[in-house]
């Protein structure tokens, strides 16, 4: 395990798939007890209307055409996270070797990401699942080569609960990434 997490490029291939595909695209958390939630900084919305902390919407009026919000969570409200969506934040860096101040405010349990969300009900076997990653990538490419089978707009994704990808056009949307593979050569 300390030989695998010391090659830093395969930690960044890690990092990087991780980031941009998180098995887990999204969940969801339910509050406790009623709470304030601040955001980091202000959101101006889609109507210019400035919010500081996460709103939530206690009545729909008129089939959904008008929304009740108040600026706090009441215990029993269910609060989404967007984990794909934090993981490809703009503002965010792509390069794992110089991280400036912006992503370490991530609350993730690894990687300065949600891939395997944070705080007491992050998943339990992170550092497994990583290892276990590696070992296979680290095994897997110094075996053999790997090449697409079909055109890259021929593999789409099985969206929430679980991301994975599938051939656009299968009606089982059963998971699967055409690759061909062949055994490495070494050119000198
Ligand atoms: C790349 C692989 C994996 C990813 C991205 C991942 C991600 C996650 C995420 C995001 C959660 C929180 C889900 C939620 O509460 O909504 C979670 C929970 C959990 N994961 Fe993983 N996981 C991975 C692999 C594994 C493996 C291999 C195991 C077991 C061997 C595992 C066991 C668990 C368990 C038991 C929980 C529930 C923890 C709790 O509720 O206290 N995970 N995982």
């Amino acid at each position: 395990m300390d030989e695998l997490s010391a090659l830093p490029y395969l930690d960044a291939v890690v990092k990087e798939t991780l980031r941009v595909h998180p098995p887990i695209g999204d969940t969801v958390r339910v509050a406790m007890k009623d709470d304030i939630l601040p955001l980091e900084k202000p959101l101006t919305d889609m109507h210019g209307a400035v919010h500081n902390g996460i709103r939530q919407v206690i009545s729909r009026l008129a089939i959904n055409l008008i929304y009740i919000v108040v600026n706090r969570i009441s215990k029993g409200a269910v609060i989404f996270i967007p984990i794909l969506v934090m993981n490809r934040s703009k503002e965010l860096p792509e390069r794992w070797d110089d991280l400036p101040k912006a992503v370490s405010d991530i609350p993730g349990v690894w990687g300065h990401m949600l891939s395997f969300l944070g705080g007491p009900k992050a998943c339990i076997a992170y550092r497994f699942a990583i290892i276990e990653m590696k070992a296979l990538v680290f095994t897997l490419v110094r075996a053999f080569e790997f090449e697409p089978a079909v055109p890259a707009n021929r593999i789409g994704k099985k969206p929430a609960p679980l991301q994975h990808p599938i051939l656009r056009g299968d009606p089982t949307k059963k998971p699967q990434l055409p690759l061909l593979v062949k055994a490495y050569r070494r050119r000198d």
